[in-house]
C-alpha cells in the first residue's frame, strides 16, 4: 500500500468518532472535537485529505464539519463502523513492528527476576534452615532484607534513571541479579547469603521501577497498556517458575537451595547481553538533547515508518512540560509544588499502597499454611500445591493483559478491587467458621516443663495456634480428633514440638500430627474457595494496574522520580504487611486480620473510584491534562467514558494527525 493511501486511511480512522475542539491559549493548545464517524462519507474524506497534506485545520472548520455531519449520522453508522475497524486494523498492523515486542520481552525479564527472586526463597528456606541451622531471626532476615534493599534502591533508581537513562539502569539491574545469584549459589555460610540477598534486592528495586517506564516509553499508545502489563505477567510467571524449581529441588536435601537461588543467573545474563544491543528510550534521549540518536531509535522501533510527527509531538511536549513544571529545585519538590504532578503522585503511590494492603503477598507467602489447614500434611506436597496458587495468579494476570486495552485501566482496577474485597471477606468468613468450630484440647500432658508454659492454659486449638510459642499435637482416627494437646514449639524448628509425642518425626506414627500456625478444620474448603476467588479477582487488575498506570501518568521530567516513589511505596508496604501478618493474626485472629484487609480493599475502592482517571489509548504527553482537575473528581467524569469524547492536544494551528492518533479512535 502506498504511503499516501496508507495515510488517508489513517486520517479517516482518526476523523471517525467524536472530538471536541475547545479553543485555548490563543491557539497554542486547543482541544478538537472532530466530526462523528458517520460524517466520513460527506466530509471525512476531504478533511482527511487536507489533514494529510498538512493543511491547517481550524476550530471553525472542524465545528462546521461536525455540525453538517449530524444529519447523516445514523444512516451511515454501521457500514462506517466496519470501515473504521478495517482501517484501524490495517493501520495498527502497519505501525506495530515486531521489534517493540522483542524490546518488551527482554525488559520484562526484569519482571521475571522480580517474581523469581521474591518467590524462590520460601522453598529454599525449608532446606536452608536445616542445613545451616538458621534460627527464626536469620530466616526473617534473609527473607526481608531483599525487600528492604529493594525499597531503598527503587528510590535511588529514580535518580539513576534520570541521570544515566533507562537502558543503563536495566543493565545495572541485570548485573546485580547476576552477581547476586552467583554469590547466593556459592555462599559458604549465612553471612554471605545475606550479602547475596541484599545484592539481589538492589537489582529488584532498580528493575521494578525502570522496566515499566522503559516499556511504556517505547510502546505505541494502543499497545502500551498490554505491553507494560506483560511485565507483571512476567513477575507472576517468575513466581510460578520459582515454585516449580522449589518443588523439583526440594528432593535434593543437600545443596538443593544452591540451585534454587543460583538459577536466576540464567535469565539475568540473557537480559544483560540482550540490553547490550537494545536501544535507549527515545523519550529520554530527546529530553537529554540527543536528538539525532533519538530519531534513529524511534525509527528503529517504529519499523522505519515516518516518525517526524511522533518525534515533533514528543519534543514539543517536553519543551512545554519543562515550562509548565516551572521553578527550580529537586524534581520531587517540583512535583509536589505543581498540582497535576502532585495529584498524579498521590494516585500512583495510593495505588501501590492499596495493592499491598489488599494482602497479595500474605496469600503468596502463606498459601502453604492455608493448604495445610485444608488437610495437606506432607511438606513436599504443600510446596507443589503452593505452585497451583502461583499458577492461578499467573493465568489470571494473562487475563489482565487481554482486558487492559479492551475495558481500560479504570474499570479493570475497580472491578478487580471490589472482587478482591469480597473474596477477602469470604476468606475471613472461612477462618471465622473454622475458629468457631475449633477442636477442643482434650489431653493435658503432665510434663514438668509444661508448668511454666502458656500453652497449658488453652482449652481450644484456636488460641493455642495463635500463640507463636505453642502448637497443636493430635491424633486423627477417620477424621475424629483424639488426644489433642497444646504444647510448646521447638525453638530451633517450628516443624516439631519441644517435647512429647510431636517432638520427633519418628515418634509421630500412629496418625499423630503436629499443627503449627493452623488448626485442623472441616471448613477448609471455604478458605480454599476464597483463595482461588481472591487470585481470580486480584491478578487481572490490582496486580498489574498499579505498575502500568504509574508508568504513564507522569510527564517525562517527573517520570523517573514518580515511578521511583511509587515502587518504593510498593516495597515498603510489601515488607510492612508481610512482617506484621503473624502478629496481627495473633491480636486479631486470622479472620480478624482478613476482615481488616477486606476493609482496606474497600477503602482502596473508594480511593480509586474517586481519583483514578482513564489513561487508555492516550499519548503519554496527553495524560498530564487528566490531572489538571481537582483530585478525586474522577468518579464524576465516569459518564464521559461512555460518550467517547476524546481530547487531543494541538500545537499551534497546524495540526497533523500523528502516527499515534489512529489508536485514539475507539
Ligand atoms: O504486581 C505484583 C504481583 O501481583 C505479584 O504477585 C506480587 O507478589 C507483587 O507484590 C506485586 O507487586
Amino acid at each position: 500500500m502506498s504511503r499516501k493511501h496508507d495515510y488517508n486511511l489513517r486520517s479517516m480512522s482518526n476523523l471517525m468518532g467524536e472530538r471536541w475542539k475547545k479553543a485555548g491559549d490563543g491557539g497554542e493548545r486547543s482541544l478538537i472535537r472532530a466530526p462523528s464517524s458517520a460524517s466520513i462519507g460527506s466530509h471525512g474524506a476531504s478533511v482527511g485529505a487536507s489533514t494529510a497534506t498538512g493543511a491547517p485545520t481550524t476550530s471553525t472548520s472542524s465545528s462546521s464539519a461536525a455540525a453538517a455531519a449530524v444529519g447523516s449520522a445514523t444512516a451511515a453508522s454501521s457500514s462506517t463502523g466496519d470501515l473504521e475497524r478495517a482501517a484501524r486494523k490495517q493501520f495498527q498492523q502497519d505501525v506495530t513492528p515486531g521489534f517493540v515486542y522483542v524490546l518488551a520481552v527482554f525488559s520484562a525479564l526484569g519482571g521475571f527476576l522480580f517474581g523469581y527472586d521474591t518467590g524462590v526463597i520460601s522453598g529454599a528456606m525449608l532446606l536452608l534452615k536445616k542445613e545451616l541451622h538458621l534460627n527464626a531471626l536469620w530466616q526473617e532476615l534473609l527473607i526481608s532484607c531483599t525487600v528492604a534493599a529493594a525499597a531503598l534502591s527503587a528510590l535511588l533508581g529514580g535518580f539513576l534513571n534520570g541521570l544515566f537513562g533507562r537502558r543503563v539502569c536495566i543493565l545495572l539491574a541485570s548485573f546485580f541479579f547476576t552477581v547476586g545469584g552467583i554469590v547466593l549459589s556459592t555462599a559458604p555460610g549465612k553471612e554471605v547469603l545475606l550479602t547475596g540477598r541484599l545484592i539481589v534486592g538492589v537489582g529488584l528495586g532498580i528493575a521494578s521501577m525502570t522496566v515499566p517506564v522503559y516499556i511504556a516509553e517505547a510502546s505505541p499508545p494502543h499497545l502500551r497498556g498490554q505491553l507494560v502489563t506483560v511485565n507483571t505477567l512476567f513477575i507472576t510467571g517468575g513466581q510460578f517458575t520459582a515454585s516449580l524449581i522449589d518443588g523439583a529441588f526440594s528432593y535434593l536435601q543437600r545443596d538443593g537451595w544452591r540451585y534454587m537461588l543460583g538459577l536466576s543467573v540464567i535469565p539475568a545474563l540473557i537480559q544483560f547481553v540482550g540490553f547490550l544491543f537494545l536501544p535507549e528510550s527515545p523519550r529520554w534521549l530527546i529530553q537529554r538533547g540527543l536528538t539525532q540518536k533519538a530519531r534513529r531509535v524511534l525509527s528503529q522501533i517504529r519499523g522505519n515508518q515516518n516518525i517526524d510527527e511522533e518525534y515533533d509531538s514528543i519534543k514539543n511536549s517536553i519543551d512545554e512540560e519543562e515550562k509548565d513544571s516551572g521553578g527550580d529545585g529537586p524534581v520531587i519538590w517540583r512535583m509536589l509544588t505543581y498540582p497535576p504532578t502532585r495529584r498524579a503522585l498521590l494516585v500512583g503511590c495510593g495505588l501501590q499502597m492499596f495493592q499491598q494492603l489488599s494482602g497479595i503477598n500474605i496469600i503468596m507467602y502463606y498459601s502453604a499454611t492455608i493448604l495445610q489447614m485444608a488437610g495437606v500434611r506432607d511438606d513436599r506436597l504443600a510446596i507443589w500445591l503452593a505452585g497451583i496458587t502461583t499458577l492461578t495468579n499467573f493465568l489470571f494476570t494473562l487475563l489482565g493483559v487481554w482486558l487492559v486495552e479492551r475495558v481500560g485501566r479504570r474499570k479493570l482496577t475497580l472491578g478487580s478491587i471490589i472482587g478482591t474485597c469480597l473474596s477477602l471477606s469470604l476468606l475471613a468468613t472461612g477462618f471465622l467458621i473454622s475458629a468457631q468450630h475449633s477442636p477442643p484440647i482434650t489431653f493435658h500432658p503432665l510434663d514438668p516443663a509444661m508448668a511454666n508454659s502458656t500453652c497449658s492454659k488453652y482449652q481450644l486449638c484456636e488460641p493455642c495456634m495463635l500463640d507463636p510459642a505453642c502448637g497443636f499435637c493430635y491424633r486423627e482416627n477417620s477424621s475424629a480428633l483424639l488426644a489433642s494437646s497444646c504444647v510448646p514449639v521447638n525453638k530451633a524448628s517450628t516443624e516439631q514440638a519441644a517435647w512429647g509425642r510431636c517432638s520427633n518425626v519418628s515418634l509421630m506414627k500412629d496418625h499423630t500430627y503436629w499443627a503449627y500456625n493452623y488448626c485442623p478444620t472441616s471448613y477448609s474448603w471455604l478458605v480454599l474457595l476464597g483463595l482461588v476467588l481472591y487470585l481470580a479477582a486480584f491478578a487481572p487488575g490490582m496486580g498489574p494496574m498499579p505498575w502500568t498506570i504509574n508508568s504513564e501518568i507522569y510527564p517525562l521530567w517527573a517520570r523517573s522520580t514518580g515511578n521511583a516513589c511509587a515502587a518504593g511505596v510498593n516495597w515498603t508496604f510489601n515488607i510492612l504487611v508481610s512482617l506484621t501478618f503473624l502478629h496481627l493474626a495473633q491480636y486479631l485472629t486470622y479472620y480478624g486480620a482478613f476482615f481488616l484487609y477486606s476493609s482496606l480493599a474497600l477503602l482502596g475502592f473508594v480511593f480509586i473510584y474517586g481519583c483514578l482517571p482513564e489513561t487508555k489509548a492516550r499519548r503519554l504527553e496527553e495524560i498530564e491534562a487528566l490531572f489538571e482537575n481537582q483530585l478525586c473528581s474522577c468518579g464524576a467524569s465516569d459518564s464521559d467514558e461512555g460518550r467517547q469524547v476524546e481530547y487531543i492536544r494541538v500545537k499551534g494551528s497546524n495540526y497533523h494527525l500523528s502516527d499515534n492518533d489512529a489508536s485514539d479512535v475507539d
